[in-house]
């Protein structure tokens, strides 16, 4: 069986990546080892079955007896044990959940259930550096993928509601905060139906502006609010996840040689790990719209399509009906008042599995198959 090494596994994306490993019985078919940054010696995930002592994560001679390392450990390990390993002479697989390596030319971004073909041809090729995608990018393509499948697309805009959990656990829990001050400012209130409704709300405004939200980490309000920006600023008006909506698609889709236009803005809202995002698409040619849920639906087993009727929508579309689930429901879909060729969309999906842990895993599994 071939060894393999987690780094990074008590994170929030290295959890969720446990909780499915675990689901899907993927621990009996490896020798997982586990390594840490900070504690060293300690005791690993619960699994099912024992696990040797936890090993130093910047150890390069217990890294290198690896098969294949995967890490959710973050970028700053990556920038500094990665290239260590590699001019150590380790030629195992690296599956990361970091950003850094994904723009490399020798790095795939996976996402097996639209770009199989991608990862075979790397595979066959000798390709050994394997690194999961953008949350946004990775959930627009599994929910848009019957139209890239058949090439439909001429350019697309996507507007974001990304969720706290693509900022961080410390940043999940100060959205929680934020709620609980905003409602603990107008409680008294509240319980009297008499009370004026634009009192509260100033009272709501005061808090959120006040010195005493807890804003150590989004820096501003979100809960009550929202955040038009997500990532660095490139300077050039645009932020980096905007930036990685073109990029990491057409690299994804194997067409940086012609790829498809993508761009749009980036938000953060109030939503726990369920990033949703508007899309206008330019079609190729105008198919009629029967014919384009079929193609979505077909698409893969997790891109459900929900009908385009109020009821369902507001049930079956939402983070609260996506949550924790794999699902990556597509709907809201209708010919634009501006031609034929034009197509709304609105899509949702949890973050931290599509969007993070399930490529790596499926990855892995790919790579255990061989
Ligand atoms: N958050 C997200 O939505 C996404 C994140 N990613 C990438 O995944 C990587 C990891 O992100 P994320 O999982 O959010 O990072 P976390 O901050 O949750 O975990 C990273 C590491 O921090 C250490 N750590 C320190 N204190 C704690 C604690 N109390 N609980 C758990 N871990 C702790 C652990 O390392 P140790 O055991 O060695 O101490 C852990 O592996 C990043 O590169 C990120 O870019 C990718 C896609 C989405
Ligand atoms: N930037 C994403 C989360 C993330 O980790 O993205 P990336 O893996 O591209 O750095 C968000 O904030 O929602």
């Amino acid at each position: 069986m071939l060894n393999v090494g987690f780094v990074g596994w008590r994170g929030m994306v290295g959890s969720v990546l446990m909780q499915r490993m675990i689901a899907e019985d993927d621990f009996n078919d490896i020798e997982p080892i586990f390594f840490t940054t900070s504690q060293a010696g300690g005791t690993g995930p619960a699994i099912g079955r024992d696990t040797p002592p936890l090993k130093d994560a910047r150890n390069l001679a217990e890294l290198m007896a690896m098969d294949i390392i995967v890490s959710c450990q973050g970028g700053d390990y990556t920038s500094d044990i990665f290239p260590k390993l590699r001019a150590e002479g380790w030629e195992g697989h690296w599956i990361d959940a970091a950003s850094t390596l994904r723009m490399e030319q020798d790095a795939v971004i996976v996402l097996d259930p639209v770009n199989l073909g991608v990862i075979r041809k790397a595979l066959s090729a000798g390709g050994r550096n394997w690194i999961g995608g953008n949350c946004t990018v990775s959930l627009m393509l599994m929910a848009l993928n019957g139209l890239f499948k058949a090439d439909l697309v001429e350019w697309a805009t996507s507007m974001t509601y990304q969720a706290a959990s693509g900022a961080g656990a410390q940043n999940m829990r100060e959205l929680i905060k934020q709620m609980g001050v905003v409602h603990a400012g107008v409680a008294t209130e509240l319980q009297d139906p008499a009370s004026a409704i634009l009192d509260i709300d100033r009272k709501v405004a005061d808090t959120l502006r006040s010195a005493e939200y807890p804003v150590d980490n989004f820096g501003v309000p979100l809960a009550g609010s929202l955040i038009p920006w997500i990532d660095k600023d490139l300077g050039n008006g645009q932020s980096k996840e905007e930036w990685k909506g073109r990029a990491e698609t057409n690299k994804i889709l194997g067409r940086e040689s012609n790829p498809v236009p993508i761009d749009g803005l980036c938000v953060r809202i109030g939503a726990m790990r369920c990033h949703s995002q508007a899309l206008t698409i330019k079609l190729k040619k105008n198919v009629p719209l029967d014919e384009i849920n079929s193609m979505l639906a077909e698409a893969n087993e997790w891109s459900i399509v929900v009908p385009n009727e109020r009821a369902a929508t507001i049930r079956d579309l939402s983070p609260a009906a996506v949550t924790g689930t794999l699902q990556t429901p597509v709907g809201r879909l209708r010919k634009m008042s501006m031609g034929d060729d034009y197509l709304s969309a609105f899509t949702v999906g949890d973050q931290l599995l599509w969007g993070a842990a399930e490529p790596l895993r499926r990855m892995l599994r790919i790579l255990i198959e061989e």
